[in-house]
């Protein structure tokens, strides 16, 4: 018998989008995200029905050992001078870590150590960023268009949102992303 070939999912490197298999889909939009932001009274002028970011995922089976795929998609935009960012999280399962690749536009990864330490990668398309067990993990849209990263995780990983609901130690505002950008050009 002849070996059979399967067409596997397919991920479109400029869009990011999926297809070729079942897929899941959630939308988080600007009232979704309540206490995320530093500026409540700009988060609570803005449009609540706003689309903040898209995440499309494989519908692939959970369990010990096996893997998701998904695709966030952020949107460029800023709650006072904030950039847009996803919700962020630590893993329920601690131990668990996680891959992301940029797929398209620019911007950056907060990671955060359990005792508080930050640090950013810059996400762009091609870039590869491997997140540790025990560490936080928030995208943020510094650019103009849509940010889209694809990313690999345990699928016993789930979401801690409740360690971080006094916020991560580091906020990306258009003030410090200046900063930043002085400091590299000085070296
Ligand atoms: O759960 P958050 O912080 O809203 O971020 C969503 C993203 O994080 C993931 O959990 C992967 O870490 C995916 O569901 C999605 O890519
Ligand atoms: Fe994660």
């Amino acid at each position: 018998m002849n070996p059979s070939i399967k067409m596997p999912p397919q991920v479109a490197w400029d869009s990011g989008s999926l297809s070729g298999a079942p897929l899941m889909q959630k939308t988080t939009h600007l009232g979704d995200l309540n206490g995320i932001f530093a500026d409540d009274e700009a988060w609570r002028g803005g449009d609540p029905a706003l689309a903040v970011y898209r995440v499309e995922m494989l519908d692939t089976p959970s369990g010990d050992g096996e893997l998701y795929t998904g695709v966030t998609h952020l949107n460029p935009g800023r709650v006072g001078n904030e950039f847009f960012m996803t919700r962020g999280h630590f893993h329920a399962r601690r131990e668990q870590g996680e891959v992301y690749f940029g797929l398209r536009g620019e911007g950056l990864l907060l990671l955060q150590a359990e005792n508080g330490q930050t640090r950013l990668e810059r996400v762009q398309p091609g870039s590869i960023h491997i997140i540790p067990g025990l560490t936080a993990h928030r995208l943020i849209n510094t650019g103009h268009d849509i940010l889209s990263a694809l990313a690999v995780w345990p699928s016993i990983a789930g979401h801690d949102y409740a360690a971080l609901s006094g916020g991560f130690a580091l906020r990306v505002t258009t003030d410090i992303l200046k900063l930043m950008a002085k400091e590299v050009q000085n070296g």
